[in-house]
C-alpha cells in the first residue's frame, strides 16, 4: 500500500462518565493517572521516515481544523491548572514547520510557568531557531536521528539532511536545551550502524535511546517478523560495549537504561512491542486538529475544538478531556490475536 490517507477516527463530542470519582485529575479506569501532556501541532514534516510518513506527506490539515497557537495555550493552561497535568511536550510532524512555534512557547511559559516545556523534533533547522526558542521558554530538546551514516540517514528518511541536523543538536546544547535525548527507531537497514550511533553520541555527551518500531508507520508495513528488538540489538551493541542494566529512571519513563562501559553514560531502549509499560502510562495527546487522544492506538477521540469554537469555558473543556482519559484502553493491544493497527499513523497522532 503506497498512497496512504490520514484516517478517520471516530470522533465525538461527549463521552460518559459513568463510574469516575469526582477528582480533578485525568484519572482512568485502570487506576492510572495522566500527567504528561503532548501536544501534535502539525501533520507537516521535513523528513519521510519510512516507518512513520509516506514519500507524499500526510495530506495536509485544512488551515481552519489547526489549533492556533492561543488556542493551544488556553488547553495547554486548563490541562495544568485544571487537570494536573506536570509536563507538556510540543510534537508533531515536526514541530519546526510552525512558524508560531517561538510564540506558542512564550504563551506557554507565560501561563504555565515553571511547568517543563519540552520538544521531540528531527532538528532540521534547529540551529538557526535553538537560541529563539530557549528565549521563549523551552526547556529541552529530544531529537530523533537513527544514523550518523550520510547514506543510510538518506534512505531512512528520504531526505539528505544529516549535517543539519547534526549542527541543530550542537546548537540546542549550546542554547542549553538541555538534558538532551536522542531517538533512534530499530529499523533492519540502520541496526549494523547502532554501534557507530552510540559512540557518536558518547563524544557529544547526550543520551541514546533505541525505540522499537510500532505498527503505526503510513504505509502499513510493519510485520512483526521483520522488527528489531530490544534483545537483538542488545546483542548487536554487546559486540562494542559492556552494557549493565540499570532499570528505569521512574516507573512510567518508557526507557529502560543500561549503563554503558560501567558507566555513568547509558543507553536506553523503548522497548514499547517486546516489553510494553502501558501498564504504567501517564500519557494524555492533543491532536493538531485539537481531539484528546487518550493512547497513541485508540482511534476514538474527544472533539475539543468545537466546544472550544462554540463558547464552552473551561472547566466545560477540562470536563470532556477528563471523559476523554476515563474511557482509556488498558493498553496497545499489538500482542492481541486480531490486533489492528489505528488509522492515524504516528506523524498524524504526535508520537
Ligand atoms: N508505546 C508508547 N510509545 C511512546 C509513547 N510516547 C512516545 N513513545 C515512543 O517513545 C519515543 C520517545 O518519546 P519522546 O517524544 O522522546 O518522549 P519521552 O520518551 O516521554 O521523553 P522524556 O521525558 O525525555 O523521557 C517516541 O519516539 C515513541 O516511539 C507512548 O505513549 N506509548
Ligand atoms: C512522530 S515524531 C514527531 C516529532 C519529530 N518529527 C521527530 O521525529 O522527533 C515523534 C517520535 O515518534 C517516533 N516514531 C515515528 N514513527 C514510529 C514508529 N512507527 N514506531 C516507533 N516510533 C516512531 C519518532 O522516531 C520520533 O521520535
Ligand atoms: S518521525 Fe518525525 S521526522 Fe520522521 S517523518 Fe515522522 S514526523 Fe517526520
Ligand atoms: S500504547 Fe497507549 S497505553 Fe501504552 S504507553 Fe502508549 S499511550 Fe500509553
Amino acid at each position: 500500500m503506497t498512497t496512504v490517507e490520514m484516517g478517520i477516527p471516530t470522533v465525538r463530542r461527549s463521552v460518559s462518565l459513568a463510574g469516575r470519582p469526582d477528582v480533578d485529575h485525568l484519572v482512568d479506569r485502570f487506576g492510572r493517572v495522566a500527567r504528561d501532556l503532548r501536544v501534535s501541532i502539525t501533520e507537516k514534516c521535513s523528513l519521510r521516515c519510512t516507518y512513520c510518513m509516506p514519500e507524499e506527506g500526510l495530506p495536509a490539515i485544512p488551515a481552519q481544523n489547526l489549533l492556533t497557537a492561543s488556542e493551544i495555550v488556553r488547553l495547554v493552561d486548563i490541562a495544568v491548572h485544571r487537570l494536573g497535568v506536570r509536563e507538556v511536550r510540543f510534537t508533531g510532524g515536526e514541530p519546526l514547520m510552525r512558524v508560531d512555534l517561538e510564540q506558542m512557547i512564550a504563551g506557554c511559559a507565560e501561563r504555565v510557568p515553571g511547568v517543563p516545556l519540552a520538544m521531540t523534533t528531527n532538528a532540521v533547522g534547529l540551529e538557526h531557531r535553538a537560541d529563539g526558542l530557549a528565549r521563549a521558554g523551552l526547556t529541552r530538546v529530544n531529537v530523533s536521528l537513527d544514523s550518523v551514516d550520510r547514506e543510510h540517514f538518506a534512505r531512512l528518511t528520504r531526505r539528505d539532511r544529516l549535517p543539519s541536523v547534526m549542527a541543530g543538536i550542537r546548537a540546542a546544547a549550546r542554547a542549553g536545551l538541555a538534558p538532551m535525548k536522542i531517538n533512534a527507531v530499530l529499523m533492519p537497514e540502520t541496526l549494523s550502524g547502532a554501534a557507530d550511533l552510540l559512540e557518536w553520541c558518547l563524544r557529544e555527551g547526550v543520551t541514546l535511546r533505541f525505540i522499537e518500531e510500532m505498527p503505526l508507520d503510513a504505509d502499513h508495513e510493519w510485520a512483526r517478523e521483520n522488527m528489531v528488538t530490544a534483545d537483538r540489538l542488545l546483542a548487536v551493541l554487546g559486540e562494542r560495549f559492556t552494557l549493565t542494566e540499570h532499570g528505569r529512571e521512574d516507573p512510567s519513563a518508557p526507557a529502560e537504561e543500561w549503563l554503558v562501559d560501567g558507566g555513568p553514560a547509558t543507553v536506553g531502549i523503548i522497548a514499547s512491542v517486546t516489553r510494553s509499560f502501558c501498564s504504567d502510562c501517564d500519557r494524555t495527546r492533543l491532536t493538531a486538529e485539537g481531539t484528546v487522544r487518550s493512547c497513541l492506538f485508540s482511534d476514538q477521540e474527544i472533539d475539543l475544538r468545537s466546544a472550544l469554537r462554540s463558547g464552552a469555558d473551561d472547566e466545560e473543556l477540562a470536563q470532556l478531556w477528563r471523559g476523554a482519559m476515563w474511557n482509556k484502553w488498558a493498553g496497545h493491544g499489538i500482542n492481541a490475536d486480531g490486533f489492528a493497527p489505528p488509522q492515524r499513523s504516528m506523524g498524524a497522532i504526535g508520537g
